[in-house]
């Protein structure tokens, strides 16, 4: 698992170490595990280390200092370095140990700009250091022009940004621009919120995280991401006695006259995630259509109440004039089962609602709900913080909030937050939301009463829900990405990311089969 924190957070794990005054051994560690990163990146691109150009942006504060003292190591190695001091300061013991390995230092100012600028351009590696967890608000003046005109330009090099790429909120992800892209971030004792959110993740890059002797004083991460460990973990799998009713089976109300297709992307979402069954509810055209396109189906015109389930996928392709399918949402809510609660079904559930509940808006589906809890908040607002979005919308609801994106949030009403950014911009395709509900309600039918599983990940009680919705989120991503995958990289329908979706699962899975193998390969063998 990945965990992230706060700038805040981070910064109180190193108070110890700075009262023991240790604060200049931090700043080495991070210094040299960026110059490392800069080191490897170029080799990876085949180029040749000595003579390479880099120029360092230095802000005033310890940021500055870390790259300055990055710097010193590179032009150490024989690179040509160039420190760039935006500010009226500098880190005095990193401007000294540039210049005594022989850095360039050059004082920004508007006369020399365009100079400056391009010979970032020009550069090999751009080091982003000008702010860190200190900053408050974005770059502004001369520092911010610079950053402008080096994004504008023709780059021949990389851009690696220090700590988090300088106008990223660490806390929030909110980005002020102008703010240089970077193509890594090297960021140091533990990854930032900011670099795993919506916009700040558009501008982080890769992420690498440098331990720099902090870690121990960390408190409870504020943000996780799970991995493919963690999926193999958290995937059920069926019991050797299991049966169609015990492995779970999910309820479906989803689809109308109007967008029939989105009940058959639904069900073919859960079906590919492993359910035992699928039951579906609705009006007797779209089930005719489901009966065909998925004949696993049980399909019915029936009620909430007659339908025996272990939970409930409400709204996909349902508009506010399909009464009847709105009303199976509602009484699906008030059955007290799991729920994914998808589009449609969005405004019309009871404003307050448990952590089983999960929601699954798009931006402009938030921006939604807000205003119908008497918050306007237009989708813009949404998209330039989404972390504070999801987890807004999770405290007012009291429901789990996914909110979908490049990058997927996923809040659980008392606080915990997962980000999952494992697909690809193909997957913003219509009824691939549909898809994703589908898988989503398949794993809370099958996983929903096993809390054990979740907490031997240390993911207790009610942030399991956001777990199970994350965990949906990652499957659906990385089917995704194979399915474009197996097309060279080329486009995907929402059906291919259905059809990928159980070869990822059973990929993810080895690896737990790998960890039993290994387990059994140290015991005696029975015979
Ligand atoms: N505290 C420590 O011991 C360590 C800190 N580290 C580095 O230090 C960084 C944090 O350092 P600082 O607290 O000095 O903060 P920053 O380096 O982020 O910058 C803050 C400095 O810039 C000024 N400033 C704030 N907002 C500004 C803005 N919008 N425009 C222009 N100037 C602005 C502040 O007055 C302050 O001088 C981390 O991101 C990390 O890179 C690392 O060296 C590891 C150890
Ligand atoms: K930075």
């Amino acid at each position: 698992m990945i965990s992230a924190y706060t700038g805040t957070q981070v910064r109180a794990a190193e108070e110890p170490l700075l009262a023991d005054g240790l604060g200049d051994v931090l700043m080495q560690r991070a210094a040299h595990g960026l110059a490392n990163a800069v080191v490897n990146e170029l080799r990876s691109r085949g180029s040749r280390l000595n003579g390479a150009r880099v120029v360092v942006l230095a802000g005033k504060g310890n940021n500055g200092g870390d790259g300055l003292f990055a710097g010193a190591f590179l032009a150490a190695r024989g690179m040509r370095t160039t420190a760039v001091l935006t500010g009226d300061a500098a880190h005095q013991a990193g401007l000294a140990a540039l210049e005594r390995a022989g850095g360039r230092v050059q004082r920004l100012t508007d006369a020399g700009l365009p100079d400056l600028a391009e010979e970032a351009a020009r550069a090999d590696v751009v080091i982003d250091a000008v702010l860190g967890t200190g900053a408050k608000g974005g770059l502004r003046g001369s520092a911010a022009a610079l950053v402008q005109a080096v994004t504008d330009a023709h780059r021949r090099g990389f851009v690696v940004a220090c700590d988090l790429p300088s106008g990223v909120d660490a806390d929030t992800g909110e980005a002020a621009a102008p703010i240089l892209p970077a193509d890594l971030t090297v960021t140091f004792g533990g990854a930032k919120n900011g670099l795993l959110a919506d916009p700040g993740a558009d501008y982080a890059g890769r992420v690498l995280v440098v331990p720099i002797g902090i870690e121990k004083h960390l408190p409870e991460p504020s943000l996780h991401r799970l991995e493919d460990a963690d999926m193999a973990r958290l995937l059920p799998h069926p019991s050797r006695r299991a049966q169609k009713y015990s492995r779970g089976v999910l309820g479906v109300v989803a689809g109308s006259e109007d967008y029939p297709g989105a009940a058959v992307l639904a069900c073919r979402g859960a079906l590919a995630a492993g359910v035992g069954m699928v039951r579906y509810l609705g009006p007797p055209s779209v089930a005719d259509l489901v009966r065909q396109s998925c004949p696993e189906v049980v399909c019915s015109t029936g009620t909430v109440a007659g339908n025996r389930v272990q939970a409930w996928l409400v709204g996909s392709g349902l508009g506010p004039g399909d009464h009847d399918q709105l009303t199976r949402a509602r009484d699906a809510i008030a059955s007290g089962l799991p729920v994914v609660a998808d589009a449609g079904a969005l405004p019309a559930l009871p404003a307050v609602l448990p952590p089983h509940v999960v929601l699954t808006p798009h931006a402009g589906e938030l921006a939604s709900l807000f205003q119908r809890l008497g918050h306007p908040e237009d989708r813009e607002a949404v998209e330039a913080g989404t972390l504070a979005a999801a987890r807004s919308a999770a405290e007012r609801t009291g429901a789990t909030v996914l909110l979908k994106g490049a990058t997927t949030l996923v809040a659980a009403p008392q606080g915990a937050i997962f980000s999952q950014a494992d697909g690809t911009p193909w997957l913003a395709t219509a009824g691939s939301g549909d898809v994703l509900a589908g898988v989503i309600g398949a794993l809370l039918a099958q996983a929903g009463d096993d809390a054990g599983r979740f907490s031997e990940l240390g993911i207790f009680a009610d942030a399991r829900w956001a777990a199970i919705a994350a965990l949906g989120a990652a499957l659906h991503g990385q089917a995704g990405t194979a399915a474009s995958a197996s097309v060279s990289g080329g486009p995907i329908t929402a059906g291919r990311v259905a059809e990928a979706l159980p070869e990822i699962w059973g990929k993810v899975s080895m690896l737990s089969k790998y960890g039993a193998w290994k387990r059994n390969s140290r015991s005696q063998p029975l015979r």
